[in-house]
């Protein structure tokens, strides 16, 4: 995985902060432009009334403290209550208006992420680990959203508080004012070099994240490996690495986002003593009138905070900014599988295959070499071959799944190049050894081989799958819940749903999978009888390591490291000797073995047995 994220994380170094910027605002921010107005506004009126609440300190030295102004007591009062009340319902307007376009944004950008994610092919998923996708969809699209919010309440709120602050302190003392400010450069200087170490430690914190969801998922798909091999101690261990690391990479960015607080801390009380030092001086000797003095007290001290955040800002950003890069650098990575652009539908009246000088392999060496190949409409064709021969993969052409680095796969003399994805999906039909089915009803996972299929076109498709009765018999019958990837089903009775599901789909081209190997001979059997319906009047490509289950098979094809080797019927290709007839022969002994270890093993059941009699 690490190699993958960091490239990724690499790529997206090269853009820029401003270029970043500026595209989350056009994608993002531009849509919103009269609610983030109305925000604005509302900013603009907690900036004016932190102001007014410094400003009015001069009256109230003056006027009650030194003038002993009885009438304006009330008056001020009555002014302080209404400044804060108005500050306080701007503030909530304000937080409110943000909080809710920032969750929009959230959503919008998952949704995003996860429409881009299904167009990618099949290759796009072997390459990239679930965790990294996942974490993706959540901290990035998060990441999209604090960093708006960021640019947007540092201008709208803190910048504009500290400009009416900054003109409270001007108007009430130029000469302080400036020595104030001068603590300005130090604190640039400080702040920005602590970004650098912000960017990285903040994508590593990313990459932490990832491998904890990684690690979960996987417990949770081999949980059974694990518990029968006994790894728990060594998962544990993987996860325990990952946390402490994000754990460690966590307290790094608050040691680093911290680190900006003793620097401003210190320079802060600097500039109080600073402005104390003259301004009782200048009290004292210049007899400066005091209300002045502690309202441009209260405006530095009111200052303090929004000028903290803005010097926090730029780490803050960059953190943000990790998240905003990947999320860019997710969605900017093409599909390599595309539609042609003036695809048209498949027209699909017979369903006859044909691979024609088919060249194809997933990295550096062929995978299938110069496949010339027809699958006649309406037959049984079998593919056989030793593991790693290529089966899988020319189903996976057929499917277009990949497309060929040479030559063309052609249903119906119709290059699948040539047509949209969804009219070549839905003349085939895919019946796997390990079927998936979604979380959710029968009915729902039948229903996904045609949406909108009657119940009695489900019910009769269930029939002919062998499958109804024992839907029947659930609890909950078709809207019983078949859990997480199919699991409270038996292997033999997901068989028969999937079968249930293709025959829905009633498709030309059914493309079988080692369908039935993995039952045993019961379950098979119902599986077997399902599959022969399902067979019936379709060009049928089958997959099948045991040559029992493709001996009726109207052709077999004997494929060997992506070549075809030899074609024909069982009975011809028996007799012409050659890769076939080996492995026949291999096989034939295996189940010889079998049969000899199960007469043995009930020789000895019968043994003991009698001498347990005896
Ligand atoms: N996604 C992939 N990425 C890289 N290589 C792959 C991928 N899928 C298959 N291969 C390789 O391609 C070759 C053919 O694989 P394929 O799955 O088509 O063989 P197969 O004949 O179906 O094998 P088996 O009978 O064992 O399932 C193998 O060498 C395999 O390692």
């Amino acid at each position: 995985m690490k190699p993958i994220l960091a490239k990724l994380a690499g790529n997206g170094e090269k853009k820029g902060t401003l270029y970043l910027l500026k595209r989350l605002m056009m994608e993002n921010a531009r849509d919103y432009l009269w609610h983030y107005a109305f925000a604005f506004a509302l900013m603009g009126v907690v900036a004016a009334t932190t102001a007014a609440s410094a400003w009015i300190i001069k009256d109230v030295i003056n006027k009650i403290f030194i003038e002993r102004n009885s009438g304006m007591v009330w008056a001020i009062a009555l002014s302080v209550i209404g400044i804060y009340l108005v500050k306080g319902l701007a503030s909530y307007g304000q937080d409110m208006m943000l909080a809710r376009i920032g969750n929009n944004i959230v959503a919008r950008n998952q949704k995003r992420i996860y429409r881009h994610i299904l167009n990618h092919g099949l290759e796009f998923f072997q390459n990239t680990p679930m965790g990294d996708l996942s974490t993706r969809m959540s901290y990035n699209a998060q990441a999209a959203r604090d960093v708006l919010d960021l640019v947007i309440t540092s201008f709208g709120r803190d910048a504009t508080s500290l400009v009416s602050l900054i003109a409270v302190m001007l108007v009430q003392d130029p000469v302080l004012s400036i020595g104030a400010f001068l603590i300005m450069p130090p604190a640039v200087i400080g702040v920005s070099k602590l970004v650098k170490r912000v960017r990285k430690v903040a994508r590593s914190e990313f990459q932490g994240l990832a491998e904890i969801v990684t690690i979960v998922q996987e417990t949770s798909l081999g949980i059974r490996i694990i518990k029968a091999f006994g790894l728990e101690g060594r998962m544990q261990k993987a996860m325990n690495k990952a946390v402490e690391d994000v754990e460690r990479r966590s307290n790094k960015m608050v040691a680093l986002n911290a680190r900006t607080s003793p620097l401003m801390e210190t320079l802060g009380g600097f500039a109080v003593a600073g402005v104390i030092m003259y301004g009782g001086w200048a009290v004292i000797h210049l007899n400066k009138d005091p209300g002045s003095f502690f309202s441009f007290i209260t405006a530095l001290l009111l200052a303090y905070e929004p000028a903290k955040r803005l010097a926090r800002l730029q780490v803050q950003l960059e953190s943000g900014l990790i998240g905003v890069r990947m999320l860019y650098e997710l969605l900017d990575r093409k599909p390599t599988l595309v539609e042609a652009p003036d695809a048209t539908e498949l027209i699909c009246n017979q369903g006859l295959v044909r691979f024609d000088n088919v060249r194809f392999g997933y990295g550096r060496g062929p995978v299938i070499n110069d496949l010339t190949l027809d699958f006649p409409a309406g037959k049984v064709s079998a593919l056989v071959g030793p593991s790693g021969a290529g089966k899988s993969t020319i189903l996976a052409l057929i499917e277009r799944f990949y497309d060929p680095k040479r030559g063309r796969v052609l249903i119906d003399g119709q290059d699948i190049k040539d047509v949209t994805f969804v009219s070549l999906r839905q003349d085939i039909a895919l019946v796997t050894q390990d079927t998936f089915l979604f979380q959710g009803s029968v009915r729902d996972n039948i229903l996904t081989g045609r949406p909108g299929a009657t119940e009695q076109e489900v019910i009769d498709a269930a029939i002919a799958a062998n499958a109804h009765e024992f839907i029947v018999e659930m609890q909950g019958g078709y809207d019983a819940n078949v859990g997480e990837g199919g699991g409270r089903l038996s292997g033999g009775q997901r068989q028969r749903v999937a079968i249930a599901r293709a025959m829905l789909r009633d498709a030309k081209v059914l493309l079988l999978d080692e369908a039935t190997s993995a039952l045993d001979s019961m379950s098979e059997s119902k599986v077997q009888e399902a599959l022969q319906r399902l067979m019936k009047g379709r060009t049928t490509i089958v997959i099948a390591h045991r040559l029992s289950t493709v001996r009726d098979a109207d052709v077999i094809h004997v494929l060997d490291k992506g070549r075809l080797v030899q074609s024909g019927s069982h009975a011809q290709l028996l007799a012409e000797g050659g890769l076939y007839s080996h492995l026949h022969a291999l096989q034939f002994r295996e189940a010889a073995d079998n049969v000899a270890d199960e007469a043995a093993a009930q020789e000895g059941r019968k043994a003991t047995s009698i001498a347990s009699v005896a």
